[in-house]
């Protein structure tokens, strides 16, 4: 069994633009006939300086390049790690006549210093210490077929150091589907700047570590479309020490709606997550009306079946809530409501089928944050779940759009978009993260940031990151993926709020 260490755990620190398809052919458009030297050559001057850092000399590196301009690139990093002094062969059967252009110009120039193309895996004679996927880059038009499909498996398959040059062959760059074969990376060198589809869906699992190299161009002068990769810098603004002269009421009063018969530990989660990140005070109005009046474990939670007349800063509506009758009267009464909202689970399923809801939603003062899982995105827009993880993003946009508020669409690479058409994806999180629970905790974690003060944009965005990332530090630590529970994210999310707060 191999050794595996416990990694540091580091959050990401920066944020950074993702572009879609549309946005990076038009910077190709007009940065190529513009570059000296040219960007593919760059490129594969990059690929090999990432090689030559991860593969020691002597070793083989095998670069499967396909027959458009990802595989250019693959070319003119082969040549050049034949310069180096490096072994390099390139796979590659393609018909060379029916490569155009730079592609077709990087090849010749590999032959030309002595290169050698091989027709497949089975011509190696020796195990590659390094696979270098160029297959297919943004160009990907079409499900993969032979011999593509095979070397991508075997490619796959290698223990050897696994780069995907630009996106990994078959997934899609801009939603991160993979729709037949798709290489399985190490690490993924892309190009330009960050491509949405690595980082959600099935991107993170085929991409591995992601690097960008902007390739000299300063991609700031054109359209950078409206998406982001958070990272912790995104936050800085709102990650302050608290002031010694503060009480209760400066950190807000959230009040958690749900907690209907035998589901009430859905909102007794929230409410606890709410707290233990920085409410100042936290209500539960349960539906069950047999519901204990306090938690024996959490008693600093006001537990009750009525809602408060005043004093309430926030709402967290939906964890445990049910489908009854009065689940839909709270609904009715609180949607309408001047304070921030956070709907989750049973309250985002009870939305879908309601016009009149719906409405209510729509006119708000203050737009809600809505937190689906694909399932719940699904009914809220009348559809499958396939058709959400077919284009989260898309997805996501659409329900922010149709019921004007901040949507986060749960899942690998959570995504956040805003009413106005802004989104981001939330690089942190795993697989630990996929039990019962985490949603509810989730909620809460919102309800406290709006209850501090955060602007909900922002909230929208840091709840998942912080959520994330408290799994992610319980990984590091040894504890997960497997078997992490939501309460154990409550108080690893507490740690990492008063770590980064009081560095900020
Ligand atoms: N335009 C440029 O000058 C630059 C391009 N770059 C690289 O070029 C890539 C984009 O190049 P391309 O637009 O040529 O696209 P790709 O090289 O990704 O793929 C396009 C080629 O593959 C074929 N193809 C697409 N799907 C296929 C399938 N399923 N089975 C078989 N053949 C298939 C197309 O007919 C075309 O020949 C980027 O991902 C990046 O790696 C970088 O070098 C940066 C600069
Ligand atoms: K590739």
């Amino acid at each position: 069994m191999p050794f595996a260490p416990f990694s540091p755990f580091i959050a990401p620190l920066s944020s950074r633009p993702l572009l879609r398809l549309k946005e990076i052919r038009a910077i190709e458009a007009v940065e190529v006939p513009l570059a000296d030297p040219p960007l593919m050559e760059r490129a594969g001057a990059a690929i090999a300086r990432s090689v030559i850092a991860h593969v020691p000399p002597g070793g083989l590196v095998c670069i499967l390049c396909g027959p458009g301009n990802n595989g250019g690139d693959g070319f003119v990093a082969a040549r050049r790690l034949l310069a180096l002094g490096r072994r390099a062969v390139v796979i590659g059967c393609f018909d060379a006549t029916r490569m155009e252009g730079e592609a077709a110009a990087a090849r010749a120039a590999f032959l030309s210093a002595g290169g050698t193309v091989l027709p497949g895996p089975e011509a190696l004679d020796e195990r590659p210490a390094a696979i270098v996927d160029a297959l297919f880059g943004i160009g990907l038009a079409r499900p993969i077929g032979e011999p593509y499909a095979s070397w991508i498996e075997w490619g796959s398959r290698q223990t050897a150091f696994k780069l995907a040059v630009d996106v990994p062959s078959g997934l899609d760059a801009d939603t991160g589907r993979c729709t037949g074969p798709c290489f399985e990376a190490n690490a993924t060198l892309t190009f330009l700047a960050d491509k949405p589809g690595l980082h959600t869906l099935d991107g993170p699992d085929r991409a591995g570590v992601v690097m960008v190299d902007a390739l000299g161009v300063d991609a700031s002068r054109h359209d950078l479309g409206r998406g982001r990769l958070l990272g912790l810098d995104a936050f800085a603004g709102h990650l302050r020490p608290r002031r010694k002269n503060t009480h209760k009421g400066s950190f807000g009063h959230v009040l958690v709606v749900g907690g209907a018969p035998r589901m009430s530990g859905a909102a007794f989660l929230a409410g606890h997550a709410a707290l233990a990140t920085g409410a100042g005070k936290v209500t539960l109005c349960a539906l069950d009306p047999n519901i204990l009046s306090f938690s024996p474990v959490h008693p600093e939670l006001m537990v009750g079946n009525a809602i408060p007349e005043r004093g309430v800063d926030v709402l967290v509506v939906g964890p445990g809530l049910g489908a009854s009758a009065e689940a839909r009267a709270q609904l009715a009464r609180l949607l309408p409501s001047s304070l921030p909202l956070v709907l989750d689970a049973d309250g985002l399923n009870r939305l879908a089928v309601d016009a009149e809801l719906q409405e209510s939603l729509r006119s708000r003062s203050i737009p809600a944050i809505l937190t689906p899982h694909p399932m719940e995105a699904a009914r809220l827009l009348g559809t499958e779940v396939a058709a959400v993880q077919r284009d989260r993003i898309a997805a996501a946009q659409e329900l922010a759009q149709r019921y004007r508020a901040h949507v986060v669409l749960k899942g690998c690479g959570s995504v956040v978009a805003d009413p106005d058409g802004a989104w981001a994806i939330n690089p942190t999180g795993n697989p630990g993260m996929a039990s019962a629970g985490m949603g509810d905790v989730l909620s809460g974690l919102l309800g406290a940031l709006l209850a501090q003060g955060w602007p909900v944009p922002l909230a929208a965005r840091f709840g998942p990151f912080l959520h994330g990332a408290a799994a992610d530090r319980l990984v590091a630590e040894g504890i997960g993926p497997i078997g992490i529970t939501a309460s154990e994210t409550v108080s690893a999310a507490r740690r990492l709020l008063n770590e980064w707060s009081v560095r900020a």
